[in-house]
């Protein structure tokens, strides 16, 4: 930071001189900043004492666009600014507002002094980057995304030596940079707080951009002291409807120890103690009471929430009355996934791309079926794609479809693509995180603009499809590594719902039950109870799908009037999964040993209760006699 004075006269002329020679002047009192204006304004080609080259001033028209095209920044800086300028007025100064281009949009002065400024172009429309006009507070703030004061000679341009100017960014609540405040004024009218008022200015702008942006949103506000919540150092914090960080301002980046490219890839519970649901249910308790949060350090933050309580959440948790859909059919009480589905249903049909995430097999297709089942658009088609399936070659022609002829290999006739197979209906892209990203930057358009054009020509073709997306990779991570667009992420994350891996469901016996009916529908066999207990205490690292296929094995095995599946029908694979993984369930004490043992030892101990009668044994056991006989042979000692 710089020191609250300008640098003295003399040293500021020797380190201009030493800058100008190509000598070092690091050994002057430079702020680092200034000193790194300077030299980008050198290599810019610009001299201090030089003509302009022609500057990309706005015209009239082009003017009127950006200032179209940044109405809500001007709406919300208009009356802060004439609050500013009611504060310098009379002090030879001018407030100004430019966009993130350096183009001033709006400016408000003392009359003598804006006849001044307007030689030098500090008026509407005129642009004020660093690389046309030098080192100069609104350009250089914007190259340092950062609030700076530039006084007189400070500036890299000659003429601009008779202004003192403070300037400070105005970010958006996705971290954009909008625009630069600033005031200008005569450098003999320098104030030292001059910068302060600028920057806290700033600050109110960016609140009220970013409160008004994340509208729609439910919304912390955040200070460690409570009295700071509806104050200018507020934080703001958005959330999605899964307690996902989606937005924030740089208050609030700050409190919470995050970064902008944290935003959206942030849930809420990693930056403070508590989660969206905690936070909603300590509001309904308490309405007119500050939250009281704490940061991983242990310090507290208060909050006030504000904004509709989503109505998914509103309802989880409490006995939700059974629903009859797709959705209800594969739900089997587990609480996690109940509550995906809750959320799920309130927005199928509303135009929000859903993502749904979670490790391979936990049916994550099967519920992009149901959610498309249980909307609107159910008689529509639903078309899924395996993005890892398609070889990379032909993922464009695949989905946006071609003219006849378009390439070698093409059909006569063409083909309209998959995205418009599913026009009407639901589009499902699984496994999207593994797409190339050459055709992330081509879905992307294709979501934006809502049509396709096929490959080879024709006209483009509007769209008209549900959303889903699913993939079991770490998204915001791919982002970070750069292996994954984040603005695809963003357009493709309505709503992100993580369904629960198999090991962290509390359903496991209804859904096996369930599966068996799936699996053999004339007559499902049960599972022997030490055995469900063992499984269910497994850690199914392929979830829902190696459920099933364990199941359909082990129900295949079964003898001809066996009814029961026990540790004897299932396939070796898991017998031996089994055996290895550490044991979740001590209090069953055949676990300790090794199953086919066990096996044997349940097969021995019906043998003694039934005083050797092989069938009777078989019947305790739920197996055949032959099954019994073939056991007893197999076993070592048989
Ligand atoms: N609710 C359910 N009821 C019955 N079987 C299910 C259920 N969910 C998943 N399955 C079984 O699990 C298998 C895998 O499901 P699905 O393909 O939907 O998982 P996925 O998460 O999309 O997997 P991947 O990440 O590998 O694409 C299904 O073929 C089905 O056998």
């Amino acid at each position: 930071m710089r020191a609250n004075s300008p640098v003295p006269a003399p040293l500021l002329r020797q380190a201009r001189r030493k800058l100008l020679a190509g000598d070092d002047f690091s050994d002057a009192t430079i702020d680092e900043r200034l000193a790194r204006s300077w030299r980008r304004s050198l290599a810019a080609g610009l001299s201090p004492t030089g003509r302009l080259a022609v500057p990309d001033n706005l015209t009239a028209s082009e003017l009127g666009r950006a200032l179209g095209r940044n109405h809500e920044l001007l709406n919300h800086s208009r009356p802060i600014m004439e609050y500013l300028f009611e504060q310098v007025r009379h002090s030879h100064s001018m407030v100004v507002l430019a966009d993130n281009r350096g183009v001033l949009m709006h400016t408000l002065g003392d009359a003598d002094f804006l006849g001044k400024a307007e030689r030098v172009a500090l008026m509407s429309g005129a642009c004020w980057d660093e690389r046309q006009r030098g080192t100069n507070a609104i350009g250089t703030a914007l190259a340092e995304a950062a609030g700076i004061e530039i006084h007189g000679d400070e500036h890299f341009l000659e003429r601009n030596g008779f202004l003192t100017c403070a300037a400070a960014p105005i970010v958006s609540a996705t971290g954009e940079l909008l625009g630069i405040l600033d005031i200008s004024g005569d450098r003999r009218s320098r104030h030292p707080h001059t910068l302060g008022l600028v920057n806290t200015a700033a600050r109110m702008i960016e609140n009220r951009l970013v409160a008004d942006a994340c509208r729609r949103h439910l919304r912390l506000y955040l200070h460690p002291d409570p009295a700071g919540i509806g104050t200018v150092a507020e934080g703001i914090v958005a959330l999605s409807e899964d307690g996902w960080i989606v937005g924030a301002n740089r208050n609030a980046l700050r409190m919470l120890g995050l970064a902008t490219a944290d935003i959206g890839g942030t849930p809420l519970f990693r930056t403070v103690d508590a989660r969206l649901e905690d936070i909603l249910a300590q509001a309904r308790r308490r309405p007119q009471q500050p939250l009281r949060l704490h940061r991983p350090d242990g310090t507290p933050l208060y909050a006030r929430l504000d904004g509709h309580e989503p109505r998914a959440l509103a309802v989880a948790g409490s006995a939700a009355p059974a629903r009859s859909d797709a959705l209800a059919a594969l739900d089997t009480g587990d609480a996690r996934w109940r509550a995906a589905a809750d959320r799920a249903r309130r927005i199928v049909g509303k135009d929000i791309p859903l993502l749904i995430t979670g490790e391979s097999g936990v049916g994550k297709e099967m519920f992009a079926r149901a959610a498309h089942q249980s909307s609107p658009q159910r008689d529509g088609p639903f078309v899924a794609i395996n993005c890892a399936a398609l070889p990379e070659s032909l993922i464009e022609a695949e989905l946006f479809g071609y003219v006849g002829g378009a390439f070698t290999g093409a059909r006569k006739e063409g083909y309209i693509g998959r995205l418009r197979e599913a026009d009407g209906g639901t589009l499902f892209l699984d496994e999207i995180g593994d797409m190339p990203l050459a055709m992330q930057t081509r879905l992307l358009r294709v979501l934006q603009e809502r049509q396709v054009t096929p490959l080879g020509g024709g006209q483009p073709v509007d769209l008209r499809f549900a959303l889903i997306c699913a993939t079991h990779r770490d998204l915001p991570g791919a982002c970070a590594a750069g292996a994954f667009r984040s603005d695809l992420y963003y357009r493709i994350n309505g709503l992100t719902l993580q369904l629960p891996a198999l090991r962290q469901r509390s359903d496991f016996a209804a859904l096996c039950d369930k599966l068996l009916d799936q699996l053999f529908p004339d007559s499902p066999p049960s599972i022997a109870p030490a055995l469900q207990q063992r499984l269910a205490a497994y850690a199914w690292p392929g979830n829902l799908r190696q459920l099933a296929s364990a199941l359909r094995t082990a129900g295949a095995m079964l003898d001809p009037g066996e009814t029961r599946i026990d540790w004897c029908h299932l396939p070796d694979d898991l017998l031996e999964a089994l055996q290895q993984a550490p044991e979740k369930t001590p209090e069953n004490p055949v676990d300790r040993k090794n199953l086919a043992a066990m096996s044997l030892a349940a097969i021995h101990q019906a043998l003694a209760e039934h005083a050797g009668n092989h069938s009777a044994a078989a019947r305790q056991l739920g197996i055949s006699r032959q099954t019994l006989y073939r056991k007893l042979k197999e076993s070592p000692t048989g």
